[in-house]
Formats: C-alpha cells, sequence, structure tokens
C-alpha cells in the first residue's frame, strides 16, 4: 500500500474531517442536497437559501392557476419571502460598519452572508460542514466580485478559527438545530467581541406543549437534525453570557409560506409537518436577539 497523497487528498487534508460520525452524515447530507425548492428559488436572483420564508403572501401579484406564469411568479413569490426572512435577521444585528465581520454559522449555499455584506458593507464569514455549499457560496461571491469580503469555510460552528472578541455580530439561521445549545453558545460568546450581537431563527418546540409532538419528530427525522425547546435557547444564552433583548414568535408569518409553498409542484412532503405542528402549538417558528455582555 503506498503512503503518498494524491492531489486531491492533500487538498481534503486541509480541511480537518468532521468533529463526529454525526458530522460527517450531516456533511453528506448537504453536500448531496439539490432540491429544487431550493435551487429554482435561488435561480430568481442568484440568492440561495436553505430557511423558509415570513410574511404576507402577495395574491393580487400571483394571479391564479389558470395564469401560463402562475408557475415562475410562485417560486418568486416564495423567494421573496425567505429573503424577506433573512432582511428580518439582519434588522437585529443591530449598528453595524463597514469596517466590521460577521459570522453565519452554518451558512449553507450562501444567500443570508451575501445579503448581510450588500446592506452593511462588512466582512462575513460563513462556516458549512458542507464542502459542495461552501464551493457554491464562495463562487457565488466570485461571480459577484465581492469575494473579498464574503467567505465560506469549512468548519465546525462548535471550533471556529476566529480570534476571540473579533466579530461585531454572528447568527445562525436554522442551523442551530444540529449542535448542542450550549457548546454553540459558548463559541459564539467567545468570538464575539463585548457588546456584540447574537441572533437566532429557528424553529423550537413549546414547552407548553410538554413534549415534542409527533410532528416534529417527523421533522427531525427528515432533516436528521434535533429539534430544540425555546427554554434551552434561553437557558444556552443565558449561561454563555448571552442576554436576549428581543425574543419574537415568527409562527404566524410564517404560516402563510407553509400554506403557499404546499399548493405548489415543488412540494418535499414536509409541508404537512411544520404546518399542523405550527397550528396545534408544538412548534413555534421564532427569532431570538441578544446582547453579548
Ligand atoms: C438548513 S441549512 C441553513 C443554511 C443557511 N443558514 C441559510 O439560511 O440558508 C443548515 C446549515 O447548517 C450547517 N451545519 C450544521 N451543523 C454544522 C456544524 N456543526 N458546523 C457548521 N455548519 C453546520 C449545514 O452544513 C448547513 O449549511
Ligand atoms: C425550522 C427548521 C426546523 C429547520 C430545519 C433546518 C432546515 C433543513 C431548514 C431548511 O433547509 P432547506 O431550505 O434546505 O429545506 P427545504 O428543502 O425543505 O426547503
Ligand atoms: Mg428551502
Amino acid at each position: 500500500m503506498t503512503t503518498e497523497l494524491t492531489a486531491t487528498d492533500a487538498a481534503s487534508a486541509l480541511i480537518p474531517g468532521p468533529a463526529t460520525p454525526y458530522q460527517g452524515d450531516i456533511a453528506r447530507y448537504w453536500n448531496a442536497e439539490a432540491r429544487p425548492v431550493n435551487l429554482r428559488l435561488g435561480d430568481v436572483d442568484g440568492l440561495y437559501h436553505h430557511h423558509y420564508g415570513i410574511g404576507a403572501v402577495d395574491h393580487a401579484s400571483l394571479g391564479g392557476p389558470e395564469d401560463s406564469e402562475y408557475e415562475k411568479k410562485l417560486v418568486a413569490e416564495l423567494h421573496r419571502l425567505e429573503s424577506a426572512q433573512a432582511e428580518v435577521l439582519l434588522d437585529h444585528l443591530g449598528p453595524i460598519t463597514a469596517e466590521d465581520t460577521l459570522v453565519d454559522a452554518g451558512c449553507g449555499r450562501g444567500g443570508s452572508s451575501v445579503m448581510a455584506h450588500q446592506r452593511f458593507g462588512c466582512k462575513v464569514e460563513g462556516v458549512t460542514l458542507s464542502t459542495t455549499q461552501a464551493d457554491f457560496g464562495n463562487n457565488r461571491a466570485r461571480e459577484l466580485g465581492i469575494d473579498g469580503h464574503v467567505r465560506a469555510q469549512v468548519c465546525n460552528m462548535l471550533d471556529t478559527p476566529f480570534e476571540k472578541g473579533s466579530v461585531a455580530a454572528s447568527w445562525n439561521n436554522e442551523s442551530s438545530m444540529y449542535v448542542d445549545l450550549d457548546d454553540l453558545m459558548a463559541e459564539h460568546s467567545r468570538f464575539l467581541k463585548v457588546g456584540g450581537r447574537y441572533v437566532t431563527i429557528t424553529g423550537c418546540w413549546n414547552p407548553k406543549y410538554g413534549q415534542p409532538s409527533k410532528w416534529v419528530s417527523q421533522i427531525n427525522a427528515h432533516f436528521e437534525c434535533n429539534i430544540h425547546s425555546r427554554r434551552e435557547y434561553l437557558k444556552a444564552m443565558a449561561d454563555n453570557r448571552l442576554v436576549p433583548q428581543a425574543v419574537i414568535d415568527l409562527t404566524p408569518d410564517t404560516l402563510p409560506y407553509w400554506e403557499l409553498r404546499a399548493t405548489s409542484s415543488l412540494v418535499t412532503g414536509i409541508e404537512e409537518a411544520f404546518i399542523e405542528s405550527y397550528k396545534d402549538g408544538s412548534f413555534q417558528y421564532v427569532l431570538i436577539a441578544a446582547d453579548r455582555v
């Protein structure tokens, strides 16, 4: 057996392997992911998201299914609602200047990172477990001519290379259900400046319901993730010097997105679980913004 490295082996040797077998599964999941509900929406304007939408559906501009352009309009409308979600997350980052660095933890294909740079002119460092996603995001940044400001790295968000106290604001946009929350908040707290801001938009199970409902279990199985409760978020923040400034229940705002998506040809089969769990109160879509104190 030869011990010489090929060029590919040498390149991948620069990227540390997954920290756990679970992270290896998640990296493989996102490396293989190419659902039309994500790619066709991203193709609308080149912002590729892996999160869901908020806001009212603009039924007047959509028209009806008899319109030959209806499917195209529906795709554009779902995409508009997903970008609106990212705008609301960015609204909560506080005053950001062009000199600041932000961290997009679990950045996917980088849509939120690009939007943050376009809004603030700042640097954005994305991390994802998936080489496919990081390559995709870096290619998009190059095409947009913003690769000097927006970068994705293959990296575990629980163990990042960012210096202690070097980051003005950071976020998890639908990516915190893949990690232990105490470890996650400890890492954000480490690299955030005192006075910096952390924001998450996430789906969480509702402690008022009692335990995760069958719908929540179905969503976990579908995405190989582990949805936390709202209580766990607040506890992990409190234990890591992150003091909530806003806790916003976005559940009523995300239902129109799901109801529209459920009528489209891009359904993936998970729509019923989201709609039913939001309606029975077992699951909530929330934004939490916290100050690093
Ligand atoms: C549902 S996608 C969200 C992507 C992105 N935030 C967005 O809004 O489009 C979840 C992301 O979390 C990332 N992720 C999961 N566990 C991670 C970890 N331990 N370290 C870094 N990224 C992780 C995945 O690689 C994937 O990019
Ligand atoms: C709110 C919760 C629980 C989110 C779980 C994380 C997740 C998979 C988000 C959306 O990704 P996606 O955009 O790739 O999913 P889809 O293909 O369903 O649009
Ligand atoms: Mg999607």
